[in-house]
């Protein structure tokens, strides 16, 4: 295989590293998948517009996200199991993440916990919280949240109940991994994974082993959710969390101007327009096709950010001109950290900062703030 030089070339890599039931896990969509390849299909439906003979000289990437200065508009989503793609993975993603200069989220499910993040990074990172029904344990989880030094806290919440996704159910997904003959294969058959594996103690959730109830005995990962996250969790929750929390709340998967109406009255700093890549409710709208009415919804009120499908700079660039702030890549980073780890996620940002800069630069623009539907063909219109 040759040079890595985007990021399909990290996905292939991957997909020979990892066990086929992580790497399946992250490359899965909720059914038919169609919400999950819309995802990235629809970027490639806009078209952009060619600028010539304007000077490029100076340009430069950086921005804010809720006010925070970040060397370029794309943070990395907060991904479950990260720890499962390669030994470590929150930790190494979160180093790639600060050493490029742009925001780590750390979901509620991940396998390296907060604490241990915090202590190998000794940078903020934000946090992304799960709702369950122990009220307790949510409220212990934002206190550790802050103790750690988060800077944002990411609330999700498309996920009371997990979306159905067919390579789980057919792989008997499980974390920490299942010993039946077919996983034992699939671990086998994967060397450098394995070695690298023994080498960590980090192998279960971190966030939550000894805290949530049967995490060491998962029969399904599906079945686990469905008994410890909140079916319950409503509009009326933002409050207290927020009031708890105190610090900068944003709040994931809004795919609704209406939704977004009601998230833009809780008084939250920002709002990620996201169908959860694809993994929630398979037959909505891709989020860069959700992303133009939800500006126009609430753009003037509340910081709109999006994630969903990027895989390119120029997907970036697509959802600031219509109207993100700021953006968030799931399967990119994670592509990366499978196949290389560290260094895989620090190609990735670096792939799609090139990307990113020498679009814009090719439409005529030189700072990312510049960008706005003017530089799309005909505004973007699918
Ligand atoms: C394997 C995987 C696990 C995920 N786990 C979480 C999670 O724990 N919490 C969360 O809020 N979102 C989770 N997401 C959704 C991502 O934060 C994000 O919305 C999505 O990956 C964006 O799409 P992309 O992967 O196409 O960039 C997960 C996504 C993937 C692919
Ligand atoms: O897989 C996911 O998308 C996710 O967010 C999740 C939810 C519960 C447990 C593990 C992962």
């Amino acid at each position: 295989m040759g040079p890595v030089v985007e990021i399909a070339d990290l996905e292939r890599l991957a997909r020979r590293r990892v066990p086929k039931m992580f790497f399946d896990y992250a490359d899965s969509g909720a059914w038919t998948e169609s919400t999950y390849r819309a995802n990235s299909e629809d970027f490639g439906k806009i078209k952009l517009r060619q600028r010539v003979a304007v000077d490029m000289t100076n340009r430069s990437l950086e921005t804010t996200m809720i006010g925070q200065t970040v060397a370029m508009p794309v943070a990395l989503a907060p991904v479950g199991l990260t720890g499962m793609q390669h030994a470590d993975g929150e930790i190494l993603a979160a180093k790639a993440a600060a050493a490029f200069g742009v925001p780590f989220t750390l979901s509620t499910m991940s396998i390296c916990s907060l604490e241990a993040v915090a202590e190998a990074t000794k940078k903020p990172f934000w946090f992304q919280l799960y709702v369950m029904r122990d009220r307790d344990f949510i409220n212990a989880l934002i206190d550790r949240a802050k103790a750690a030094g988060c800077s944002a806290l990411v609330l999700t919440l498309d996920l009371q109940i997990l979306g159905q996704r067919h390579k789980d159910l057919r792989n008997g997904l499980s974390a920490p991994p299942k010993f039946t003959p077919k996983h034992i294969w699939q671990m086998a058959t994967r060397p450098g994974w394995c070695l690298n594996m023994l080498g960590t103690k980090n192998r279960t959730f971190g966030n939550i082993v000894g805290h949530a109830k049967g995490v060491g005995d998962l029969s399904s990962l599906s079945a686990w959710t469905n008994e410890q996250f909140d079916p319950r969790l409503s509009w009326n929750d933002i409050d207290w969390i927020k009031e708890r929390w105190g610090g900068p709340l944003i709040l994931k998967g809004i795919l609704d101007a209406e939704d977004a109406k009601m998230a833009a009255k809780t008084g939250a700093d920002a709002i990620i327009v996201s169908n959860h890549g694809g993994r929630q409710l398979d037959g909505a709208p891709s989020s860069i096709a959700a992303l133009p009415e939800i500006v126009e919804a609430v753009g003037d009120k509340i910081e709109v950010h999006l994630d969903g499908g990027i895989r390119s700079g120029q997907d970036v660039l697509k959802a600031l001109c219509l109207g993100a702030k700021g953006t968030y890549i799931g399967r990119a980073f994670i592509f990366g950290l499978g196949a290389m780890g560290q260094a895989g996620v620090k190609q990735a940002l670096d792939i799609i900062a090139k990307e990113l800069d020498m679009t814009m630069a090719l439409c005529g623009e030189r700072t990312v703030s510049a960008l706005s539907r003017d530089n799309l063909y005909r505004y973007g219109q699918l």
